[in-house]
C-alpha cells in the first residue's frame, strides 16, 4: 500500500542548497537519542513502539467494551482535555459524516465531548440535551485530577446515576486513567467501572494510540485495528535504519528546524477538508507543548482552507515573513460530486461544468501554494491517498515521530510541559483550594495593590 508522502521542494528552495542534507548527522543523533532512550524526558518514550506492540487481543478487549457502550447508549460523552481528547476527536471528526448529529440514523451513538472547557453554558446545554437520553461516559484523564475534566465528570456521573440507576451507570461509565494514582482511578475502583490504563511512559499528547484514543474511536464505530496498522507501517517507514532522505519524519523535522534557524518562527498547518479541523488542534498541542519551552520553539498555528483564505489569507500572503506552511492534502475524496451545467449560466460558472468539486479544491490548493511561495512563504506538502483509519494512523505516527526528533534537534525536553502549571497554580489559589493557602494570600495581596 502507498504511504503518505512528504514533499519539501517548495520549502527547501528558501534554504541553501545543502541546508537539508547538512541536517543529516544532527537528525541521526536526535533520532538515536530517541531510539536509545538517552534524550531528556526518556521516561516518556512508550509511544515510540506502541503501534507495533498493540496485540489483536487488546484491540478485541477495546472493541468488546465499545460494544457494551454502543448497545446501551444513544449518546456517549467523552470527558477529557488536551491529549486526553484531541486525538479521539481528530479521528472521529475526520471519519464521520459532516452532518452526523443531524442524521439520527441510530447506527452509531452520538459522541459528545466534555471536560475540555469550563463553560457553564456549555455544560448546562449538554446536560439539558442528555436529560432524556440513554447516555454513557468515558472519563479520560492520565493524572486523574485535571480540573476541567473532573468538574464535568462529577456532573455527568450524578446525572447518569440519577437517570439510569446506579447499576446501569456502572455499566456505561468507563475510565481511562493511571494504573494506581489520581481521583479518576480511585472512583473507578470504588464504583467498579470497567477501566483501561494509560501507560506511565506515554504522555497525554502522545496517547491517541492507547485506550485514550482507541476506545472512543471504537465506540464511534471506526476500525481501530486499521488505525493501528497505519501507525505501525509508519513506525517502520520512520525507523532508525531508514536512510535520512527516505524517512519522512526525519526530513520534516530537519526542514522545519532549518526554516526556524532562518527566522521562520511560525508554522501553519493547513488542510483543505473541514473534517480535518481537529487534526489541526491535535497537532497544535503536540508541537506546542513539546517544543514551546526554554524561551524557544516554533509557534504552531493552523488554518482550514479554503475557508480561512477569506480571513487569514491576506496575512499569510502579505504579512510579516516569519511563517511557513505545512499543507495536508487528501488525494481522493470519499464521495463524488460533479458540478452541473446550467443553460442560463447566470453565475458564469459553466466553465466548471462536468468537473468534480475536488478538482476545484485542488486547483485552489495549487494556486494558493504558488501564490504563497511567490509571497515568500515556504511550503511543505503532506500527500495522503485517502481519508480513512489506516492513513490517519500513518499521519498520527508521522507527526509524533517527527516531534520527538524535532524536539531533540531544538534541544528541549520534548516530553514535559512545566509551563502549563502556572495558570493552574493561580486558579487554585484564587479558588482557595486546600493546600494553596500561602499562594491564595499572595495572589490576593497582589490583586489588592
Ligand atoms: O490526562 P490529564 O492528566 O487530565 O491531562 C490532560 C492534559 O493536561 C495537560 O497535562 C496540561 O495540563 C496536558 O499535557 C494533557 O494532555
Amino acid at each position: 500500500m502507498k504511504n503518505i508522502q512528504l514533499d519539501i521542494t517548495k520549502a527547501s528552495q528558501f534554504l541553501n542548497a545543502d541546508a537539508i542534507a547538512a541536517y543529516e548527522p544532527k537528525v541521526k543523533a536526535a533520532q538515536e537519542a530517541l531510539e536509545n532512550g538517552t534524550c531528556p524526558g526518556n521516561d516518556f518514550l512508550g509511544w515510540l513502539h506502541l503501534p507495533s506492540s498493540i496485540t489483536s487481543d487488546f484491540i478485541g478487549e477495546l472493541n468488546a467494551t465499545a460494544q457494551v457502550l454502543r448497545e446501551n447508549c444513544e449518546v456517549v460523552v467523552v470527558a477529557g482535555i488536551g491529549g486526553s481528547y484531541l486525538g479521539a476527536r481528530t479521528v472521529i471528526e475526520a471519519l464521520s459524516n459532516s452532518f452526523q448529529w443531524l442524521l439520527n440514523d441510530k447506527k452509531n451513538p452520538v459522541i459528545l465531548f466534555a471536560g475540555n472547557n469550563i463553560g457553564e453554558d456549555y455544560l448546562a446545554e449538554m446536560c439539558a440535551y442528555l436529560a432524556d437520553k440513554k447516555f454513557g461516559v468515558i472519563n479520560i484523564s492520565k493524572s486523574g485530577t485535571t480540573t476541567e475534566t473532573a468538574l464535568a465528570f462529577r456532573l455527568l456521573k450524578k446525572q447518569c446515576e440519577d437517570q439510569r440507576g446506579k447499576d446501569m451507570a456502572r455499566k456505561v461509565i468507563v475510565a481511562v486513567t493511571d494504573a494506581k494514582k489520581g481521583a479518576a482511578r480511585t472512583t473507578a475502583d470504588k464504583e467498579g467501572y470497567k477501566s483501561f490504563i494509560i501507560p506511565d511512559n506515554v504522555g497525554g499528547r502522545f496517547s491517541v494510540l492507547t485506550p485514550v484514543g482507541l476506545l472512543p474511536i471504537a465506540v464511534a464505530g471506526f476500525d481501530i485495528a486499521q488505525l493501528v496498522a497505519g501507525a505501525a507501517d509508519m513506525e517502520k517507514a520512520t525507523a532508525a535504519d531508514v536512510p535520512f532522505m527516505e524517512n519522512p519524519s526525519a526530513v520534516y523535522a530537519a526542514c522545519r528546524n532549518a526554516l526556524y534557524a532562518e527566522g521562520k518562527k511560525i508554522e501553519i498547518l493547513v488542510n483543505y477538508q473541514p473534517k480535518l479541523h481537529y487534526l489541526n488542534e491535535w497537532w497544535k498541542q503536540l508541537y506546542g507543548e513539546s517544543e514551546g519551552k526554554d524561551q524557544k520553539g516554533i509557534f504552531p498555528a493552523a488554518v482550514d482552507f479554503t475557508t480561512d483564505l477569506h480571513s487569514m489569507g491576506q496575512w499569510i500572503q502579505d504579512g510579516e515573513r516569519t511563517i511557513f506552511e505545512t499543507v495536508i492534502s487528501i488525494e481522493q475524496p470519499n464521495h463524488k460530486v460533479l458540478f452541473p451545467s446550467d443553460d442560463e449560466n447566470l453565475d458564469g460558472l459553466n466553465f466548471l461544468a462536468g468537473k468534480r468539486v475536488d478538482e476545484v479544491n485542488k486547483m485552489a490548493e495549487l494556486g494558493t501554494q504558488l501564490a504563497h511561495v511567490d509571497g515568500g512563504v515556504p511550503n511543505m506538502r503532506l500527500s495522503v491517498p485517502v481519508l480513512n483509519e489506516y492513513y490517519l494512523g500513518q499521519i498520527i505516527y508521522f507527526f509524533e515521530k517527527a516531534c520527538g526528533i524535532s524536539g531533540n534537534l531544538l534541544g528541549v525536553n520534548t516530553f514535559n510541559q512545566p509551563g502549563v502549571e502556572a495558570y493552574k497554580k493561580n486558579m487554585f489559589a484564587l479558588l482557595n483550594k486546600p493546600g494553596y493557602e500561602k499562594e491564595s494570600e499572595a495572589i490576593r495581596a497582589r490583586l489588592n495593590k
